[in-house]
């Protein structure tokens, strides 16, 4: 392990011209990114290994970071993510049964610079009130480059608002991971950067996890005969992932049920019609009150997103897009951003938030099995092979065109098929890649969005209080 007492100068240096002075704390160099709080007083293995992170340099607001260490059981994902890191007190010694290596040097071996010794109560305050913003981690050869130099460095690094990492992040070629309880069946996973418990929750309610590269198309997600789709978390705009959201759009054409997490709540607002927008400094932590609006209940959950979407709060709306009613089902208690959406006329819905935390509350895990039971009924629902489109799924029919074609009745029996489609196959725990490439989507009109979130934007500044003590 690096002596954290002989460790060299390092520096953070803001956008906005502010610098920190601190210590070398993992790998050595310059890092670039945007600077962003997370307030989870445990969990750093977890959120360093979360691929949300990307291009994200992560300040740990809890004062003391590395002490548990690190170990092969809790990654996320293949990697520490995070564009840099920057913590005030690193542990000196690492102190747990579990650990398999110091947190700096699974830093320095993935290569990730950070910084130590710095003041993060101050740096959250700025932040908070200034908003998140880009910012440089200068250490080895990179901490005696002109300040000047340093800042210019920053300020040409590229902004998170309209950027597209999702190619960064996701598997290149599909993994599967079999059932750990009764079969249902295939569950299509578009990777934007999947966490390891997202898969072991969907697994665990019966499905086959298959878990695709993020530039799949509509005609690859039919070939694995799914009976749902998943959209995950991920890092990036969401304004800046038209193809994912003309994917959806598919998926919702051919009826599929869908569910999707945090990254995968935004796309599927946009693939309803919906705005996203970028909160002032967004939402990391552990401890984010939100109400289930469907049972009246307050979830402690966890977060991390940077953006969100911008649907009507308190009214049901018509899909600007035409796929018919959609609530908003969850809302965050701090600031009233959207934290769910649920379509009322096809069988999708989304959290913003975090149902498979871990570490966190897991107070929202039951939203798994709102899922599982959602395609459940589905499959009991699904049309008979004569009702379906060519590629064997039933398109998706608004409902004004039900109403006069009756199609949604015609669209209710169960069929011989269906009880192929759960027979349990011998599934590989690694396929072939499924390729690339793009798939024609079906032009439709859109309508017109009748109402905005007027609480857009006007994101709750917590106190000092909440900031330590969730912190
Ligand atoms: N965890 C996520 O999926 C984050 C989604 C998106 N990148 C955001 O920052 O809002």
């Amino acid at each position: 392990m690096t002596s954290l007492f002989q460790s060299d100068p390092a520096v953070l240096v803001l956008e906005d011209g502010t610098r920190h002075v601190g210590r070398a704390y993992g790998a050595r160099g310059t890092t670039l990114g945007e600077v962003v709080f997370a307030t989870g007083m445990t969990g750093y293995q977890e959120t360093l290994t979360d691929p949300s992170y990307a291009g994200q340099i992560v300040l740990q607001t809890a004062p003391h970071i590395g002490n548990t260490g690190m170990n092969h059981e809790d990654p996320e994902s293949r990697r520490i993510w995070v564009s840099g890191y920057i913590v005030r007190d690193p542990s000196r010694i690492v102190s747990n049964w579990r650990a398999d290596e110091s947190l700096d040097d699974a830093l320095v071996g993935d290569g990730v610079v950070g910084i130590s010794g710095i003041d993060t109560r101050a740096v959250t305050r700025h932040i908070r009130s200034a908003g998140s913003m880009r910012g440089g981690v200068f250490s080895g050869d990179a901490a005696s480059l002109d300040e000047e130099e340093q800042l210019r460095l920053v300020r040409e690094a590229p902004q998170m608002a309209g950027l597209n990492l999702s190619a960064e992040v996701s598997v290149a070629a599909a993994e599967v991971t079999p059932a750990t309880a009764e079969r249902i069946g295939n569950l299509a996973v578009l990777d934007l950067g999947v966490k390891q418990s997202t898969i072991d929750n969907l697994a665990a309610r019966g499905f086959d996890v298959h878990v695709l590269p993020q530039n799949v198309t509509i005609d690859d997600i039919r070939a694995i005969d799914p009976v749902a789709v998943f959209y995950s978390n991920g890092p990036g705009d969401p304004a800046a992932s038209d193809d994912h959201v003309e994917l959806l759009r598919g998926v919702l054409d051919d009826g599929l049920p869908f569910f999707g997490i945090c990254f995968g709540n935004q796309l599927l607002g946009r693939a309803l019609g919906y705005g996203t927008y970028k909160l002032p400094f967004g939402h990391r932590g552990i401890n984010q009150p939100v109400l289930d609006r469907s049972t009246g209940r307050v979830e402690i959950t966890a977060h991390n997103h940077g953006f969100a979407v911008d649907a009507p709060l308190d009214v049901v709306s018509e899909s600007p897009n035409g796929y018919g009613r959609v609530e908003v089902s969850h809302v965050d208690l701090n600031d009233n951003v959207v934290e769910g959406l649920r379509a009322l006329d096809i069988p999708a819905f989304s959290v913003q938030y975090h149902p498979e935390a871990a570490a966190g509350p897991h107070d929202a895990n039951y939203l798994f099995d709102r899922f599982k039971d959602m395609v459940v009924a589905s499959l009991a629902e699904r049309p008979t092979r004569d009702e379906t489109s060519p590629q064997g799924s039933a398109r998706f029919v608004s409902p004004a065109a039900r109403s006069t074609t009756g199609g949604e009745s015609a669209a209710r029996s169960t069929t011989e098929a269906d009880d192929d489609s759960r027979a349990r196959s011998d599934s590989p725990s690694r396929e072939a890649g499924i390729g690339s490439g793009g798939s024609a989507p079906e032009a439709r009109g859109g309508m017109p969005r009748e109402t905005a979130n007027p609480e857009r934007g006007t994101q709750r500044i917590p106190d000092d209080t909440d900031t330590e003590e969730n912190a």
